[in-house]
């Protein structure tokens, strides 16, 4: 029986409730991924994550083989083990990182050759290499080795990077050897209507598990990201889930659902919990502002969060101010349940086939007044 079946249990509109089998548990989609880049979430704990409703782990590719290294991990358990999160692991391929963090020193056909952000020393990435990287990791979903081109990127540019990413997905795809591990092609195209839909189209030819869109949460502006969103699920088959890289915004998680997106990550609610923003409603407030040492009130009325259910904006505010770890722990703990539940929500909506209205109640309350 496929280790990686798919169903979808209810329709509103393009927006779909799935049921995502893995070899470590099922999960409903659409669902938020917790970004646990060196993995682990940064100040949570697994316990915390799993009773907030996390189902799916991030972890990279790029962290993990500067530091502990895969062979490690595979030699202590897996990521599963390894990290003490039971529930199903994401890891990507590498190559975003290297273009981000890395200091890139060469990408050509075999692959990216860059220099370690920790110590400098030279690293090669090839899609072979990464797919045994996350072999020996052991994550449920593994991604194919990619380009994410740079935006702005030329259309001649733009052309030439996914074909290389087409080519380099054959090369994933014949690398692999684990059969309890899928494999999700990413299509690139930019911002390009044309080159987004080539490289949807050609990335379909693999027949894969999923499909997750990438090259966008790049800079681009949500007008330029929104119809690649809707081109890219409009060619994608219903019967796999999408997997939309980078996605991390409230307002864009509700759009992005009403466009039939299944699967997201940022790093968004845990790197804005750190400096000290909680998620609400109406958007976010920052509690390194004075008005909030005063405030009696929760983060949010109505979160069943702890840090909610316990603590009050003044509490917090002080936290934050006196730079105690236990601020920036609270906020990304209310920050990740703001996310589940939004996702939580979203999901009886569709269930109630009323996901239009639940998107525009959503709407109301975050743009319809100022904080
Ligand atoms: C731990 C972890 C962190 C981050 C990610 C996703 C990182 C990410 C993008 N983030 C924003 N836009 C993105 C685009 C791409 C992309 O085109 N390709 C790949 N491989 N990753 C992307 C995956 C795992």
């Amino acid at each position: 029986m496929d280790p990686f079946r798919f169903t979808i249990q209810a329709r509103s509109g393009r927006a779909r409730v799935g049921l995502l089998t893995t070899p470590h548990g099922r999960v409903e989609t659409p669902l938020f991924m917790p970004v646990g880049t060196q993995g682990s979430v940064k100040g949570l704990l697994p316990k915390d994550l799993k009773a907030i409703g996390s189902q799916v782990l991030l972890a990279n590719t790029y962290h993990l083989l500067l530091r502990p290294g895969p062979e490690r991990v595979q030699a202590l358990g897996g990521l599963h083990r390894f990290a003490g999160w039971d529930g199903p692991w994401l890891t990507d391929s590498g190559g975003f990182q290297v273009m981000s963090l890395g200091h890139l020193r060469r990408i050509d056909e075999e692959g990216v050759v860059f220099q370690s952000h920790l110590d400098g020393s030279l690293i090669r990435l090839t899609p072979e290499r990464s797919i045994a990287i996350q072999e020996a990791l052991g994550a449920d979903f593994i991604m194919a080795f990619d380009e994410c081109p740079p935006y702005p990127s030329s259309p001649e540019y733009l052309k030439a990077s996914l074909e290389r990413t087409l080519r380099w997905l054959e090369r994933s795809l014949k690398a692999k050897t684990r059969p309890d591990q899928a494999l999700f092609g990413i299509a690139q195209g930019g911002t390009d209507a044309g080159l987004r839909a080539l490289s949807t189209r050609e990335t379909l030819r693999f027949d894969l598990p999923g499909y997750a869109i990438g090259g966008l949460a790049v800079g681009e502006t949500k007008e330029e990201m929104f119809p690649m969103v809707a081109l890219s699920t409009e060619i994608l088959p219903e019967a796999k889930p999408r997997y939309l890289m980078g996605v991390g915004h409230p307002e864009d998680l509700v759009a992005a659902m009403g466009l039939g997106v299944d699967l997201f990550d940022s790093v968004y609610p845990t790197r804005t919990g750190r400096f000290g923003s909680a998620l609400v409603p109406e958007g976010r407030i920052n509690l390194k502002n004075a008005q909030y040492l005063e405030d009696k009130r929760p983060l949010e009325e109505g979160c069943d969060c702890y840090a909610c259910q316990t603590f009050s904006r003044a509490y917090i505010a002080h936290l934050v101010r006196a730079e105690e770890m236990l601020g920036g722990i609270l906020l990304s703990l209310h920050n990740l349940r703001f996310l589940h539940r939004l996702t939580e929500r979203a999901r009886e909506a569709i269930r109630q086939g009323s996901y239009g209205a639940f998107a525009r109640e959503f709407a109301e309350r975050r743009f319809g007044k100022e904080i």
